[in-house]
Formats: C-alpha cells, sequence, structure tokens
C-alpha cells in the first residue's frame, strides 16, 4: 500500500500519496495536464515546492526540480515508474549526460515528440530560458544500452541560425590539422575547435587544453563509463574522444564546431543527434602520406609504420562506410582549402560573419504554455501581464542532446 510510505527526494521527503494525488492520467505526447497547471504559472504537484515540475511520458514520469546529488549548478531530474511504484536509479538519480539548466524559481514544461521535453526556465537570460530533456530519443536509448544504467540527456536550445558543427576524419598526416588551423585563422569568430582528451603524450608544441585534453587512461575510462563522452575510440593504440561539454563550449561561443575524429568516432557521431557535416580527406598517395608523415616529424619510426599501416583500413572505410557527405583530396593545400571552403558554402567573394546576432526575447516570470502543432505559445500571466504572446517554432530546430538543440526562433505576436 502506498500509504505512510516516505520517500527522500531532492534531499526532501516526500509521501507516494501526495504524488499519486496530483499525477496526470494520460500518456504519449499529449500535454494538456501541463498546459493547464502552467495557466496558474506556479506548478503544485504534490513533490513539495513549487518549482518542482512533473512530466509524465507512458507509466514514467519525470520530475524536475531540485538539485542534482545536492550540487545547486545543477537542476535536479527524478524517475518514477508506475507499473512498479518504484523511483528508478540508485538514489532515484538517472545518469544525466550534458550540462543541464541551474536550479531556478520555475520551470514550463511540456512533452514533445520523440522522447522529449521542453523545459522553459521561468524568468530567465534570454539565452538561458530554453531547455530539452531527452528522455527516450535514439541518442538517449543507445545510451542507456551501452552504459546499462538510466540516462537522460539535457541540451539547451540555442537560439538563430547556428550552423552544423563539421567532422573531420582522415588518416594521420593527411593535413586534417592544418586544413582545420587555416579554416580558424581566416574565421576565428566563426568556427571553434573541440577539444578531444587523449591518453597519448603531448608532442613538443601541443598545449594541454589547447590542441587536446591530455589525461591518464584510468580517469579517462572513468569518465566515459559516467557518460560524459560523446563518443571515443581506440586509435593507433591511444584512447581518443570527444566530451560533451568541449562540443558545448564551442557552441555556447556562438561558434560553428569542428570535430577532427577517427572514422569510428564519427560513426558514433553519425548515430548521435549532433547532425553534423561529415568529410573524409585522401591522401594523393600513400607514398606522399608517407613523405608528409615523416617531414612533419612528430613520430617515431615505429609510430609512422603504426600509423601507415591503419591508414589503408581508414581510407577505404572513410570512402565506402557511407558516413561521409563529402570526400576532399589533399594534394594541393590551396586547392583543397578551397574546395573545404566551397563545401562549407564558405564563397570567396562574400564576406563572412559569424553567428548571425539574434535578437534576445526574454521569456516572462509568469506565464502559461500552450502546445499546437509544431508551435508552442507563451502567455505572460499575473498583474503586470502584456497582451503580447511569444511564439517558439519548433519546426526550425536541429541537432540534440548531446550537445546543443539549434534553430531557435522566438517571435513576439500582437495581440490584435
Ligand atoms: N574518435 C576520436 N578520434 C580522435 C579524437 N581526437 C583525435 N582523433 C583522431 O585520432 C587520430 C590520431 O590523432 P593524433 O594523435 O593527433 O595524430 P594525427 O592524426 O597524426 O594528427 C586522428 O585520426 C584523429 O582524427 C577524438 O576525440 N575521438
Ligand atoms: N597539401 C599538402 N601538401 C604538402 N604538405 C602538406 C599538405 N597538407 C598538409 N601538409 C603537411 O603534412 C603534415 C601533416 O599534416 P597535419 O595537418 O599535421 O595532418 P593530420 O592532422 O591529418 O595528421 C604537416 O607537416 C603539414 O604541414
Amino acid at each position: 500500500m502506498l500509504s505512510g510510505f516516505g520517500f527522500f527526494c531532492s534531499n526532501r521527503l516526500f509521501s507516494l500519496r501526495s504524488l499519486f494525488a496530483f499525477f496526470p492520467k494520460f500518456c504519449g505526447e499529449a500535454a494538456a495536464f501541463f498546459v493547464d497547471h502552467l495557466v496558474n504559472g506556479q506548478h503544485t504537484n504534490g513533490f513539495g515546492e513549487d518549482r518542482d515540475t512533473t512530466v509524465q511520458i507512458g507509466d514514467r514520469s519525470y520530475v524536475i526540480g531540485g538539485s542534482h546529488e545536492g550540487n545547486p549548478l545543477f537542476l535536479g531530474v527524478q524517475i518514477h515508474d508506475k507499473t512498479t511504484n518504484k523511483w528508478l536509479c540508485f538514489r532515484s538519480i538517472p545518469t544525466v549526460l550534458g550540462t543541464g539548466p541551474k536550479p531556478c524559481k520555475g520551470y514550463s514544461a511540456i512533452v514533445l515528440k520523440q522522447g522529449r521535453i521542453l523545459v522553459i526556465k521561468k524568468g530567465s537570460a534570454s539565452d538561458d530560458s530554453i531547455w530539452f530533456l531527452e528522455v527516450d530519443s535514439p541518442f538517449v536509448r543507445e545510451q542507456r544500452k551501452l552504459l546499462g544504467k538510466e540516462v537522460v540527456a539535457w541540451s539547451k536550445g540555442v537560439r538563430g541560425n547556428a550552423e552544423k558543427p563539421i567532422v573531420i576524419s582522415g588518416p594521420s598526416g593527411v593535413g586534417k590539422g592544418t586544413l582545420i588551423t587555416m579554416l580558424m585563422k581566416e574565421f576565428p569568430s566563426m568556427f571553434g575547435f573541440s577539444v578531444s582528451h587523449t591518453t597519448r603524450s603531448p608532442r613538443c608544441m601541443e598545449k594541454n587544453g589547447v590542441h587536446y585534453h591530455f589525461t591518464d587512461k584510468t580517469v579517462m575510462e572513468k569518465e566515459i563509463n559516467d557518460g560524459k563522452f560523446l563518443e571515443f575510440a581506440s586509435v593507433h593504440g591511444n584512447l581518443y574522444g570527444t566530451s560533451i561539454e568541449s562540443v558545448e563550449v564551442v557552441t555556447d561561443s556562438g561558434k560553428r564546431c569542428i570535430l577532427d575524429i577517427d572514422v569510428q568516432g564519427a560513426r558514433s557521431v553519425k548515430a548521435s543527434s549532433l547532425d553534423a557535416v561529415f568529410i573524409f580527406v585522401c591522401p594523393p598517395s600513400m607514398k606522399e602520406l608517407e613523405d608528409r608523415l615523416r617531414a612533419r616529424g612528430t613520430e617515431t619510426e615505429e609510430q609512422i609504420q603504426k600509423r601507415l599501416r591503419n591508414a589503408e583500413a581508414e581510407i577505404k572505410a572513410g570512402k565506402s562506410s557511407g558516413i561521409f557527405e563529402h570526400i576532399l583530396y589533399n594534394d594541393n593545400l590551396e586547392e583543397c582549402y578551397k574546395n573545404l571552403k566551397n563545401l562549407l558554402g564558405i564563397n570567396d567573394d562574400a564576406p563572412v560573419n559569424g553567428v548571425e546576432a539574434v535578437e534576445g526575447i526574454n521569456l516572462p516570470k509568469e506565464h502559461t504554455v500552450t502546445k499546437k502543432e509544431d508551435k508552442i505559445m507563451i502567455q505572460e500571466t499575473g498583474e503586470a501581464t502584456k497582451n503580447d504572446m511569444i511564439v517558439l517554432d519548433l519546426s526550425s530546430i536541429n541537432g540534440g542532446a548531446p550537445g546543443r538543440t539549434r534553430g531557435i526562433v522566438l517571435d513576439t505576436v500582437k495581440s490584435s
């Protein structure tokens, strides 16, 4: 029986009776319950604090509120399963992938398609108000399988026309680093490099945190197990990986993220919701590749031999795996760079700016949220109510956790 059974949740004691008294009775995408509650602008669901928000999808209820493992900087998420009457996960806390929002005064939440919940922070700055919690997206399902535990993933909504991240792969010595450096030098405000983690030793000119985060195998393995990585692979005998945070940092700076990763990593990214452009760089010949590797002078003879042995398989996979939409041949460097810019839509004649600046619209502290097809309507409530409604168009969003959900467009609609 439920009565009298207490449990600990976000450092507060709640009763299951009050929990079920307030749970909605709908499943799937319909979000009428939450909309109804949001109409009041203050959601009291029996979980203790007004600021908690509960969202039900199928048999599961997701409680968004409090803090994550007592950390005041991270908003908490807990999952309850109706069929078993149990809170899921260790201490009812799922593994949370990606950096979530900081706790605030209250949240509006609405269920979207594909196992996503739109979470709007009440009264937050315009660049920090729209978040997505993925609870059953393809990425989350995959991670749940990989990590063997309950997983949810956060992704912040980024406004404006932020472009797709770019994944560049190719054998060692083909010129990936050279091309990326040229791009970042010519367009510093447009591109940002995703700094990978690696267990290989630094080369003499490489700086920790700039070229790579140089790390220890046991530390990196633990972080992989904790779900900190978007992808990872063993390459030429060392571990390499892209942390979710490294992609978030670049996107948050308003820049287009470039990932220099191997084919295995590219395959993992392709299976995620990052929604990137995939480019494979080929050498003009194996002889030229060997010459470049030797001329670079950064590897021992043994390492060069290993890299050359791996190169043939990488080139074969790069050309035939169906991962890469674009194959570039790096024979003449200037020509290859020009082709790279062309396929990224950077035209020599047209000046290129960074991501288009988007005028901020601050969302009202007290509001109601309703959903109609791809449109989310946010209407201010309370004494200072203005009649203008803010509309969030979901049809233009792309990407998602891990990383960021791009293409958030907010419009103010004047009431007639
Ligand atoms: N999967 C994966 N591969 C990476 C990552 N970072 C670098 N790599 C790849 O690891 C390989 C070796 O990189 P590195 O040791 O810097 O040597 P280089 O290829 O000769 O520049 C290259 O194919 C890189 O693209 C990463 O985060 N993930
Ligand atoms: N098109 C090219 N022609 C001749 N040398 C090149 C060309 N592209 C790059 N290189 C040189 O080849 C070496 C390997 O390039 P690098 O960018 O380090 O490769 P990667 O990052 O793919 O391992 C560097 O010394 C670089 O200056």
